[in-house]
């Protein structure tokens, strides 16, 4: 505690348990009523005077509590449609007059002026007309003012006014002062500090909502000052480490609701989540489950066809896309049957029985999908240590997906969500060798270069069609510090099966070596974006291998 207030607060609640030198004032005035009755009885009991707007008036009044209509406190009827209520000096002279000043005091006696001490307010609905689809002239009007004039002027005069914004508090400080007769200071303060919070996040809200499509950058090139609505969503376990602690928020921008969940009958009671997940079934979700989550279901959605992602360690181990969901399994899954285990899963489509049954046949922390089937839910709930997701893969609305935002050392990021290639993204690739893709390396390529967007940079994906139908990868080198042994990596774990395969590269080849060591390990034909100054010799390279070689002219680069 700073500034001596303690002090002060403490001479108020002095005055305040000899009898009242005078008779304590609260203003109510609440959009949402939930619990304001009983505050207000409370307050009644101890002798405070209750001093309210139109409506919470009227719920006071019709639980049979006297009132005082602020109109009778301001001498002015409720004008332009409740737009002028409580923004009157008899008000905030009220709230923001320092008891400990004789001079604040003064005037408040001079204009006969009553003090304020506490002020239990929440504001219009605005985020809810929003998600509800109000509009225009509709929507402007439930932007509150008055409520927000009244919070922020009762906040910064803590150490005298206590300030509420949140029902749950109601209870804590009626028992306050049935038992104190005040409210301590430091209580006053971390309130003050929740007022202050509730009204940023809401002009928050209301700026990402009239920017429109774009709420971070308001539509013009990033403003001076940004402020990001959160809202938490769970406070975590821990961190990347159990040493670090950590919560999830989401950018609570309103947008249309998520599907609700199709009932199921099958077991475990569904947990939601952000925006656009719910958890099906499973233990809480951990931080690093939604690292790994939300990069497989980001990865995932890169394809058109039925596929799987599997990921360890934010970068995938194995992508397949195949006719069906658990065909698409299977290929990520061999992939690399080792690095599997323990990974997170996510599909591009509902999940049926045939795939839960290969999903639970493994050890894995999480599986997402748009949808799970009552009958695959039933078959994954068999795995205890399983998190199921439902994943909403429609657009995230007002924009709110199509930004990343990350920290690193006390900075923050903010960048445009590298979107998924569009489905004919290739027909502007340009082949660079003699040599030119067969239709069948065509679309091998096509799923190569979808999945190495998914890896972490340097990226390089062997991959191939598979006899039975589909593709899949066989072997990604990722995360590595040079793009040569991003190759070796790949081509060691493919082995064998590199030999007629196709090669990705998240970024271009500086020189050729990655490029002979491709040919040494039987590579028939490459994507990569190209622009390198060395991109003659990497396409002689090409050339005297035989291989065929496509440049995209875009890069998926991913730190
Ligand atoms: N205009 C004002 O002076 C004003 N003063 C308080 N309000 C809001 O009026 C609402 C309560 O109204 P009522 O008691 O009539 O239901 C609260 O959400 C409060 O934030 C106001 N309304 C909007 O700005």
């Amino acid at each position: 505690m700073t500034e001596g207030v303690g002090r002060e607060a403490g001479r108020w609640e002095q005055q305040a348990a000899a009898g009242g030198a005078r008779r304590r004032r609260a203003l109510l005035s609440v959009a949402d009523k939930t619990g304001i009755v009983d505050l207000a009885r409370a307050l009644h009991e101890r002798g405070w005077e209750l001093v309210s707007t139109g409506g919470t008036a009227q719920a006071l009044a019709a639980a049979g509590l006297p009132v005082t209509p602020v109109a009778q406190v301001t001498g002015f009827p409720e004008l332009l449609g409740g737009r002028v209520k409580t923004l009157h000096p008899a008000i905030h002279a009220g709230i923001l007059a320092r008891r400990h000043r004789p001079d604040d005091m003064a005037a408040l006696q001079d204009h006969g002026v009553v003090p304020v001490d506490l002020v239990a307010v929440n504001l219009y609905p605005f985020a809810e007309a929003a998600a509800a689809g109000a509009t225009g002239e509709a929507l402007r009007e439930e932007i509150d003012i008055g409520g927000p004039a009244l919070i922020r002027a009762a906040a910064k005069n803590w150490p005298d006014v206590i300030v509420l914004v949140d029902p749950a508090d109601y209870p804590r400080v009626a028992e306050a002062l049935a038992r104190e007769g005040g409210v301590p200071p430091a209580v006053r303060r971390e309130l003050a500090v929740k007022a202050f919070r509730h009204t940023a996040f809401y002009d928050a809200v209301i700026a990402a909502v009239l920017a429109g499509e774009a709420p971070l950058a308001g539509g013009e090139p990033w403003p001076e000052h940004l402020a990001l609505p959160l809202s938490r969503e769970a406070v975590l376990r821990y961190g990347e480490n159990p040493h670090q602690a950590a919560a999830l928020y989401r950018l609570a921008i309103p947008h249309r609701p998520a599907p609700a969940a199709p009932a199921s009958g099958a077991p475990g009671s569904d947990r939601p989540g952000p925006a656009g997940f719910v958890q099906r079934w499973g233990k809480p979700m951990s931080y690093n489950n939604w690292l790994d989550a939300l990069a497989a279901w980001r990865a995932v959605q890169d394809f058109a066809l039925p596929a799987a992602v599997a990921i360890k360690h934010a970068t995938p181990c194995g992508i397949g896309v195949a006719a069906t969901p658990a065909a698409a399994f299977r290929l990520a899954r061999d992939a690399d049957p080792e690095s599997i285990f323990g990974g997170i899963v996510a599909f591009n489509r509902p999940l049926d029985a045939a795939a839960a049954e290969m999903l639970a046949e493994i050890f894995l922390e999480v599986v997402v999908a748009p949808a799970v089937a009552p009958e695959a839910l039933e078959i994954l709930a068999r795995r205890k240590n399983l998190r199921v997701l439902e994943a909403d893969p429609g657009p995230a609305g007002h924009g709110a997906g199509r930004w990343e935002v990350r920290g690193a050392g006390g900075l923050w990021l903010i960048q445009e969500a590298d979107a998924p290639d569009p489905a004919g993204a290739r027909a502007g690739w340009r082949p660079v060798t003699r040599v030119v893709p067969t239709p069948e390396q065509w679309d091998a390529l096509d799923f190569a270069w979808r999945a190495v967007k998914a890896c972490r940079s340097n990226a390089i994906v062997v991959a191939a069609a598979h006899p039975a139908g589909g593709y899949r990868t066989l072997g990604i080198g990722a995360g590595q510090t040079s793009r040569v042994r991003a190759v070796e990596q790949a081509l060691a774990l493919a082995g064998p099966a590199a030999r007629g395969a196709v090669l990705a590269s998240d970024g271009f080849f500086p020189f050729p070596d990655s490029v002979e060591r491709a040919a040494a390990g039987g590579i028939a034909a490459i994507v990569q974006p190209g622009g390198s100054v060395r991109d003659a010799e990497v396409i002689a390279a090409a050339d005297a291998a035989g291989i065929a070689m496509v440049f995209t002219g875009r890069r998926h680069f991913r730190h």
